[in-house]
């Protein structure tokens, strides 16, 4: 190991919680609770080493790392004391790519419309596509941007992005490419959902729209993946009353599915359709929102193993019931976080959806820990390279300036002051003080 050159080494720290330490993808009913931590003891902190690669070296307390690296050559030494260390948070569901924001449907909600009505009015997510079509990919690009810089300010080193204001072939294929151009800027990891059958067109009916989906708008995405123009993971619809029913929902995510794309969408939120049993039939990796889901839906999910992504946003900016994360986790649910950044729902922080969970979903800070990493990266079936901090994983790190991690979730809306550093792939990409991290050569 003698002069090895090494990307970073994070020492002194408080603790690092590490949330998974035995290479498990999730931590079902109790052991979402339980997480792996590593303390400092009265005389030596607690170190991360990060190989030349970004990988995670070793974790451990102080002198056991340093012992692994006799001569090693630190790219960069970050001074952990009287800091605490957490996995770069995961954001599993988001709308990014938007222009158009609804500032003036909030006051319209705030003053009693519920969602579908501004929906049917022809506002919500409608109104965001007209803006949407006419934004160039630059206007657009230069929209997004932003929005994710501030998303790893927050603390988020991998999101899933979605598509679906554009609903029809070209936007859509242009949202995607802007995740595309999106990718060598952003300091985060981008995993990318086709969501076509986000809303129907307005001179469409339901059926039309879920044809076009299949038969126009999925071939073309399609065949940007084959000419390697696009890198899309999954597949989503809106299921809802209104919107595409279950049946159409199960025809487009089968379509998806037969192209190689994971399928993860908007289920059980305004109403319960047992879009949930649909879901889980088809073995799907993941459902969002679930609001309205039943007993008998929260047991089809358990079995598959689908991830329950629940966004307590929505229920806070809609004044909704939130969804039942109790029974699902007790229920063997796999339960995941997300901030559905959208124009209805603006809120690109981790950190405020984390509390927002502990205290409208009522889950623990350490529940909503686990939520936020590792079932949140295996969602987008990425716990094996993300989501904790383990041997082997990518070295994205938060470091909160308290000893206790618990700061994070605790200073609502506090967290660009609880957070000193975003470490992505064992580089540091955010300092709240720039002379907090000292280099060595
Ligand atoms: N419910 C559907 N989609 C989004 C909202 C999108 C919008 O209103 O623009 C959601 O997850 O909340
Ligand atoms: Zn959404």
């Amino acid at each position: 190991m003698s002069g090895r050159e090494m990307r970073l080494l994070v020492r002194g720290a408080s603790q690092v919680v590490r949330v998974a330490a035995a290479g498990e993808k999730v931590k079902l009913k109790a052991a979402m609770n339980h997480l792996a931590i590593i303390n400092a003891t009265k005389d030596q902190g607690v170190s991360i080493a990060v190989d030349k690669d970004g990988l995670i070296a070793a974790v451990g307390l102080d002198k056991e790392v340093e012992a692994q690296f006799p001569d090693a050559v630190w790219e960069t030494v970050v001074n952990a004391r009287k800091r605490s260390v957490v996995p770069g948070l995961v954001d599993a569901h988001t709308h990014p790519v938007w222009a158009g924001d609804r500032v003036h449907e909030f006051a319209m909600k705030l003053a009693g419309a519920s969602y579908m009505e501004v929906h049917d009015a022809g506002g919500g997510i409608n109104f965001t596509v007209e803006h949407t079509r006419a934004a160039t990919e630059d206007d657009l690009l230069k929209l997004l941007l932003p929005r994710l810089q501030r998303m790893t300010r927050a603390g988020t080193t991998l999101v899933e992005c979605k598509s679906g204001y554009g609903l029809d072939v070209q936007t859509e294929v242009k949202m995607l490419r802007v995740l595309e151009k999106a990718r060598p800027h952003a300091n985060l990891t981008i995993s990318s959902t086709f969501c076509g059958a986000h809303s129907v067109p307005r001179d469409l009916t339901a059926e039309e729209a879920t044809r076009l989906v299949i038969e126009e708008q999925l071939p073309a995405v399609k065949a940007g993946i084959v000419a390697g123009e696009l890198q899309v993971d999954s597949i989503d619809v809106f299921c809802e009353q209104g919107v595409f029913d279950v049946d159409q929902s199960r025809r487009i995510l089968e379509a998806g599915h037969r192209e190689g794309l994971m399928i993860n969408f908007h289920a059980e939120e305004l109403h319960r359709l047992n879009a949930a049993e649909m879901g889980a039939s088809l073995g799907a990796e993941a459902m969002s929102h679930l609001e309205k889901i039943s007993e008998e839906g929260i047991a089809a999910m358990a079995r598959a193993g689908t991830v329950g992504i629940l966004l307590p946003t929505t229920a806070h900016i809609l004044r909704l019931k939130p969804p039942p994360a109790r029974a699902m986790i007790d229920g063997g649910v796999p339960v995941a976080l997300g901030t559905d950044f959208n124009p209805n729902a603006f809120c690109l922080s981790m950190p405020v959806v984390m509390h927002l969970a502990c205290v409208i979903l009522k889950m623990s800070l350490n529940e909503a820990l686990t939520a936020a990493t590792l079932h949140a990266a295996h969602a987008l079936r990425k716990a094996h390279s993300h989501g904790s901090i383990e041997p082997g994983k990518v070295a994205d790190l938060v470091i909160v300036d308290e000893p206790r991690w618990e700061h994070l979730v605790y200073q609502l809306g506090g967290a660009d002051q609880a957070i000193s550093h975003v470490i992505k792939a064992g580089r540091v990409v955010h300092t709240r003080l720039s002379s907090s991290h000292k280099h060595h050569h």
